[in-house]
């Protein structure tokens, strides 16, 4: 398998080297030049294998014994071992047109830790075998953040920093990040917003000479390597479903960086029959009203319940539309420097409907999360956090009879307790969760500048 850009001016790389690169150095996106096509007996046969043997099924597609069997064995049971379901995304059924992927059984209670604790294990083979050095820098809205801080700390031949934007992510996200003591961790806490933060480590990754003196590696979802773990959890999901066999199968994601429903769209390509795949946002609707529309147009950032979905331009958007310009890597390049100059894209037409027979979408107001949250509590005693209760709207807005959906629990309801507490419910914190109000933050608050966070960045990486 190689891996090229989606803007067709990179050549052609390997596995681990498209992980080292991270985000393209002609500043697309790397995809599989082929996607592999899964036969219907072949998934048959996949319905009794555990998440780690489905993992190394779907791997083996994807990364050409770069990485001898057993090390790429032994780092995706390490990486699973600390998850608190045996099944690691178990399904929990909430009536009989509704299930619910709990995601969220990793260390930081999201559903990040699924693709970054073993993101965590492969750059530390990566360091150890080929001596690489790995100076991660990533941006979060909180959970990606936690995550690959949780997947990295006290790893040797690794250092991290991480931008969150300061104020706007959960006190749990917060305490989760900054909690950590590691000399190897750096949280610098950006006076502005997610968008901003990511648009920064965007620019470091395209300055090649920056990036490459300083080594710098990505965990974002700008990395195929964290697209492709979590499309794991798609085929999981399906196949463990009764009844997967007999009806039509929709998945609900709460989408904010269009990640996790990428995989989605990743996993269908590669022959998993979901029927609908249904991107659920927050008032930041920038992908419903491009579904709706056909224009993508980031829009003003609006603070909402579900504050990891607080995103306008969503990184993965440049996959999906390279797809749908039928991988025409000349045509995407186009649309990208329209975006970039004229502040939005449409698309229409025929393009247009192929988009709307991709994806449903809904943008779930803040009255409507809270509503969600009440009734499923109530109805079947099950605690939806804000960004589940989106995916679980969505759900019942597009879902129909004959139809069984599966909604994305992509965090614990814990870690967002300051929307959960205006419903009036009270939650008791797993204990992992309450230990972190005992403990001393460190962080750096900066200004929304670019030369500060650079001189930051120089100090730490050195
Ligand atoms: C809890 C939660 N739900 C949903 C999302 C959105 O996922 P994605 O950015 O992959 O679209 C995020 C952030 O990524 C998140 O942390
Ligand atoms: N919601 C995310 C935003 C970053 O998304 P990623 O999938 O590109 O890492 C977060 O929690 O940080």
């Amino acid at each position: 398998m190689e891996y090229i850009s989606t803007r067709g001016k990179v050549a052609a790389r390997g596995f681990i080297d498209t992980v080292l690169m991270g985000l393209a150095d002609d500043g697309g996106l790397m995809v599989p030049a082929e996607i592999p096509v899964i036969s219907p007996e072949k998934l048959e046969e996949w319905r009794s294998l555990s998440f780690q043997e489905l993992f190394l099924e779907i791997f083996s597609y994807y990364t050409n014994d770069e990485i001898p069997y057993d090390d790429l064995k032994k780092m995706v049971y390490t990486s699973y071992g600390n998850f608190r379901a045996p099944e690691v995304t178990p399904l929990h059924r909430v009536n009989d047109s509704l299930y619910v992927l709990e995601l969220f059984h990793g260390p930081t209670f999201a559903f990040k830790d699924v693709a970054l604790q073993f993101m965590g294990e492969l750059y530390s083979y990566i360091a150890k075998v080929r001596g690489e050095i790995i100076h991660i820098l990533g941006a979060t809205s909180g959970d990606t953040g936690a995550a690959a801080i949780q997947g990295v700390r006290g790893k040797e031949g690794i250092k991290i920093c991480i931008l969150h934007p300061h104020g706007k992510v959960s006190k749990v996200q917060e305490l989760q990040m900054t909690t950590v003591d590691d000399s190897n961790v750096l949280n610098l806490s950006v006076e502005g917003n997610f968008d901003d933060c990511q648009k920064i480590i965007k620019e470091l990754f395209a300055d090649l000479d920056f990036k490459g003196r300083y080594h710098l590696r990505a965990i974002n979802s700008i990395n195929f390597v964290r697209i492709l773990a979590q499309t794991v959890y798609y085929f999981h999901a399906y196949l463990q479903l009764p009844g997967s066999d007999q009806k039509k199968v929709n998945i609900s994601v709460p989408s904010g960086n269009f990640g996790n429903i990428f995989s989605g769209f990743l996993a269908q390509r590669m022959g998993l029959p979901i029927h609908k795949l249904i991107i659920a946002t927050n008032e930041n609707n920038i992908l419903e009203r491009f579904v709706v529309t056909g224009e993508y147009k980031p829009g003003s950032f609006t603070g909402t319940y579900s504050p990891s979905m607080d995103i306008q331009v969503a990184s993965n958007f440049e996959r999906y539309l390279y797809y749908l310009l039928d991988e025409d890597a000349e045509k995407l390049s186009r649309y990208m420097g329209t975006l970039q100059s004229e502040g939005a894209i449409t698309v229409d037409g025929e393009l247009l409907a192929r988009v709307q027979a991709d994806f449903s979408a809904l943008g779930v107001k803040n009255a409507q999360c809270l509503e969600i949250i009440s009734k499923y509590q109530q109805e079947s005693g099950y605690l939806l956090d804000p960004h589940t209760a989106c995916g679980v709207a969505a759900y019942e807005k597009f879902s129909a009879p004959d139809e069984i959906s599966i909604a994305y629990a992509t965090a614990h309801p814990a870690k967002f307790d300051e929307a959960i507490a205006l419903t009036g419910i009270k939650q008791e914190f797993p204990a992992p969760i309450a230990a972190l109000f005992e403990l001393p933050q460190h962080q750096v608050v900066v200004d929304h500048d670019k030369a500060e966070i650079v001189r930051q960045l120089v100090a730490f990486y050195g």
